[in-house]
């Protein structure tokens, strides 16, 4: 594919997420329907000696960080590239961030790796980009049919939470799965009913580390969100409203009360492939 390629890194949403076992080696497996958003990093990839530009609000918190996912992810496709990365998600957030960085790299150098899930569980479905049933460690996808748009409220306390802690504070590695299959979604009241009867078992161990993560959570209730769940490891939480408007005024009703928090409306993202 030709570069440069300036290409937007969606961010992943977990509408829901079962653990439903843990391997001897620590792992633990997954069921869990994963979107992508409209919102997110934007990867810019160049030729030239392997390098890494930081821009965007959420920068400062990667100029420490020794190997990012795209430089990771550029010497697991043997290529050489000047990146740039405008971090627009904040970081460690449960928002899939740098394995969507990682995915766009991997995306715009060609490269198929044998194992993307090296780089993080994540990377599998940010490849794949598209609604997905995701299960094993996250690399097992079921591609889901379009569906139904969904307007998000995204609420972060504005404090990083690491992904191994929150599963080494799980207290019940052995809950049941989704339904199989999954029934047909032909409208978003019925996917956002079918998500009221799922759940993120890891939302009671990270609030056990972060309980600002109850707040926020409680806050998007009060603006009368359909559903309010946390996504992935998180911090970051998500509420689901019938139309954008309504989510846009979540938003800045939410963001006026608590200037420290991170707030952000977004719909779904458009199918890529
Ligand atoms: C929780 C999710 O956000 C759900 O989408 C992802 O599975 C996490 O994906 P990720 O951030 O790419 O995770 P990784 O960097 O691969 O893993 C971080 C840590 O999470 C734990 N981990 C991750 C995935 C998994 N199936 N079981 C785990 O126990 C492991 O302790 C691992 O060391
Ligand atoms: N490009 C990147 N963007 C974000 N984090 C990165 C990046 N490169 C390396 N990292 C490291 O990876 C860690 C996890 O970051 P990330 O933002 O992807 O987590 P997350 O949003 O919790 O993801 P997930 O939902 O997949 O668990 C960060 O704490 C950071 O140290």
């Amino acid at each position: 594919m030709p570069l440069p390629r300036r290409e937007a890194a969606p961010a992943k949403l977990n509408l829901s997420l079962h653990v439903t076992g843990r391997r001897a080696d620590g792992y633990h497996l997954l069921d869990s329907l994963v979107v992508f958003l409209e919102l997110g990093d934007v990867v810019t990839v160049a030729p030239g000696p392997l390098s890494l530009s930081l821009t965007g609000p959420f920068a400062q918190g990667l100029a420490a960080e020794p190997d990012n996912l795209c430089l990771r992810a550029a010497r697991l496709a043997g290529r050489e590239a000047r990146i740039t990365l405008e971090k627009n998600l904040p970081v460690a957030s449960g928002i899939g961030g740098g394995s969507a960085d990682a995915a766009v790299v991997l995306r715009a150098l060609d490269a198929r790796p044998e194992r993307p899930e090296t780089l993080g569980a994540d990377l599998p479905a940010c490849l794949a980009g598209r609604p997905l049933r995701m299960r094993g460690l996250g690399e097992i996808l079921v591609p889901l049919p379009p569906l139904p748009q969904l307007h998000v409220l995204l609420v972060n306390p504005g404090r990083g939470l690491p992904t191994p802690a929150v599963f080494k504070a799980l207290a019940q590695r052995d809950n049941p799965p989704m339904p199989e299959p999954l029934p047909d979604f032909p409208d978003a009241p019925a996917l956002i009913a079918f998500l009221q009867e799922c759940r993120n078992d890891l939302e009671a161990p990270a609030i056990a580390l972060m309980p600002e993560i109850a707040d926020c959570l409680a806050a998007i209730r009060a603006t009368g969100a359909a559903l309010a769940r946390m996504s992935g490891s998180g911090a970051t939480c998500f509420g689901l409203f019938a139309t954008a408007a309504q989510a846009q005024a979540a938003r800045a009703r939410i963001a006026g009360a608590n200037p420290g928090w991170w707030v952000a409306a977004s719909g779904l993202a458009p199918a890529k492939h």
